[in-house]
């Protein structure tokens, strides 16, 4: 698989690198970052998997984050991707909304037309993405994966139905309920059509409610944020494991909002879980 390389920075000893790829998953052109810490210069390293939330692309995480500097030090790669396909031929919506279409690809494979042709971010991120970073650069196979509001939502089904291929969960104010959020309820009408089954799929608080597996998670949730109680829902999942003892830690943070200014002030100690899992 060709690769083109669209930038490369030196940061913190170790390398902020973009890249141009055409994706047979999604029949495009995409774009992902790739920070590799200096450790990876001598052995392969793990990899934390970042999902960004709605509008966003590769850049706002590895810019705004504020995550390179304890990445460098624990030796973990990050891996960052746009959030939907793009480019020529790509369906959208036509008012500009921006929890549909470009840049609200939900992580999900679509099953409606127009979505269908190339909104399928889940085998993307789950498959295609991985197989490429794992055979072009110096990473190791421990995969962790962690996100941001529809990507928060996106590291929790992911992880949760590929608990074999990764060995924590993180999230920042994940939509944990979709099938009773707005946004998810838009998205999944459109995407997947009205069968409440293939709605389930998708829906970290009941694939949490049904999992056998116990992979480790940890959540933080502002109480400022404003899209708390409409679209995130995180009581949904601890309601979801109410009856047993699942290893998940829900974090509320007293003042902080939905910005990255509350992803930049937790996200070494995210990166701390993940690097005691790996
Ligand atoms: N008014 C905002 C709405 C979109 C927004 O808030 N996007 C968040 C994620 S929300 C859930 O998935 C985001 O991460 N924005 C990018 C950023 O760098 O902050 C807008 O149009 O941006």
């Amino acid at each position: 698989m060709r690769l083109t390389q669209v930038s490369n920075n030196k940061v913190f000893d170790g390398l902020h690198q973009q890249y141009q790829h055409f994706s047979s998953t999604l029949d495009c052109q995409m774009q992902f970052a790739v920070f590799l810490p200096p450790q990876a210069e001598v052995k392969p390293v793990p990899v934390v998997y970042w999902l960004s939330g709605l509008t966003c692309s590769d850049e706002n995480f590895m810019q705004k984050a504020g995550a390179l500097r304890m990445a460098a030090k624990l030796g973990i790669a990050i891996v960052t991707m746009d959030t939907s396909p793009r480019g020529e031929g790509v369906a959208d919506v036509e008012d500009g909304a921006y929890d549909l279409g470009l840049g609200a690809g939900f992580y999900l494979n679509a099953t409606q037309a127009p979505w269908v042709a190339h909104y399928q971010m889940y085998d993307y991120v789950v498959k295609e993405l991985p197989e490429l970073i794992e055979a072009h650069f110096p990473v190791n196979d421990q995969r962790a994966i962690s996100g941001h509001s529809m990507g928060g939502h996106g590291a929790l089904v992911i992880g949760l139905t590929n608990c074999e291929r990764y060995s924590s969960i993180s999230a920042f104010s994940p939509i944990c309920h979709p099938m009773s959020s707005p946004w998810g309820q838009k998205a999944f009408t459109q995407y997947l059509g009205d069968g409440v089954k293939k709605w389930q799929q998708y829906d970290a608080s009941l694939l949490l409610a049904n999992t056998e597996a116990l992979i480790p998670i940890l959540i933080d949730q502002g109480d400022d944020d404003p899209f708390l109680d409409m679209e995130l829902k995180p009581e949904s999942l601890l309601k979801a494991i109410e009856t047993r003892d699942y290893p998940l830690i829900l974090r509320m943070q007293s003042g902080y909002d939905h910005s990255y200014y509350f992803i930049a002030t937790f996200i070494e100690e995210h990166l701390g879980f993940h690097a005691k899992h790996f």
